[in-house]
């Protein structure tokens, strides 16, 4: 495994074609597009990884996955009152739906869906008091205490809100969301902000490749049938309008965010993480989807087989 890592690092270091970094987030725009980082965390305990596999990013849209987990912990199936469970075949960002859908987003990983979920583990309380459950959250997953919050990327958001807070205010007109528009979209913008390594993100991730047990220290994160349900979301939905495509040329879970980072979920098997900034024209790192198809090839881990 490790020469696997070692190798597809390698073969990726010759491209030139990386795509492009987000500069719709300032923030994002600065990052130098040459950097990669690949992770392996085994359901055994074994971890692997190569390149830049211990430098933190932006996790962004990765964040979805654990702000999901903890919805359903929160609400059950109450959650999907006020969010779907459908891809949406449309951009990350797009509104298009919601009007004709009566303010309910498709699924949990498209923005207005993600923001609906926030609105949703606040119950009452105040951003400060959310994010830091989420983040106890998040450690607790990635059993590492030094997991933050990167408070300049989370301002460069907020200063560029306008598409996600016309997304929040259009759910809200709906009457979907219940807090005030600015505290959820603020705290929304914090969990995207989240920066994480490739090696802590497998971490994360592992308890969603055995049946919702954390490994190697074995507590119990979620039911089996709730990992199962969140890796078949992150099949369905987690590369947006190019889930099938992901699906396609992967087969597994993913979720992608917009730093470059996919988290990919091998069930039973392990926990992958990828890392490469550029992006392609869906808002999914380009050469991070490479690297999982040239790992499942040489695996067969894809759920569908070789
Ligand atoms: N696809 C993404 O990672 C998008 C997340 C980003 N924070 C946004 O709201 O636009």
């Amino acid at each position: 495994m490790q020469q696997l890592l070692e190798e597809i690092t390698q073969q990726l270091a010759l491209e030139t074609e990386r795509g492009k970094v987000a500069d719709y987030i300032p923030q994002l725009a600065e990052v130098d597009p040459h950097q990669f980082g690949i992770s392996l965390a085994t359901v055994e305990g074994e971890r692997f990884s190569a390149g830049a596999a211990a430098t933190p990013f932006s996790i962004q849209s990765i964040s979805k996955v654990f702000t999901l987990t903890m919805g359903l912990g929160k609400l059950g199936d109450g959650l999907w009152t006020n969010v779907g469970r459908e891809p949406s075949g449309d951009p990350f960002n797009s509104i298009v739906q919601l009007e004709h859908e009566n303010g309910k987003p498709r699924n949990p990983f498209i923005n207005a869906g993600a923001i609906a979920v926030v609105d949703a583990i606040m119950m009452g309380h105040e951003p400060r008091e959310t994010l830091a459950e989420l983040l106890s959250f998040v450690r607790y997953i990635t059993d590492d205490q030094s997991l933050y919050f990167d408070h300049q990327v989370a301002a460069s958001e907020m200063a560029h809100k306008d598409r996600n807070a016309s997304l929040a205010h259009f759910m809200k007109a709906f009457g979907r969301l219940r807090h005030d528009v600015d505290k959820v979209l603020g705290t929304y913008f914090h969990q995207c902000a989240l920066a994480m390594s490739c090696d802590q993100l497998a971490h994360a991730g592992l308890f969603l490749a055995s049946d919702g047990v954390n490994r190697p220290s074995n507590l119990r994160v979620v039911s089996p049938q709730r990992a199962r349900r969140i890796n078949s979301l992150m099949m369905m939905c987690g590369h947006y309008d190019a889930s099938g495509e992901f699906a396609f040329r992967v087969g597994l879970p993913g979720k992608s965010g917009v730093g470059g980072g996919i988290l990919a979920i091998a069930p039973g098997r392990g926990s992958l993480a990828v890392w490469s900034p550029g992006l392609d024209e869906y808002g999914n790192s380009l050469l991070g989807a490479r690297a999982l198809e040239m790992f499942v090839q040489r695996t067969g881990w894809s759920v569908f087989g070789h």
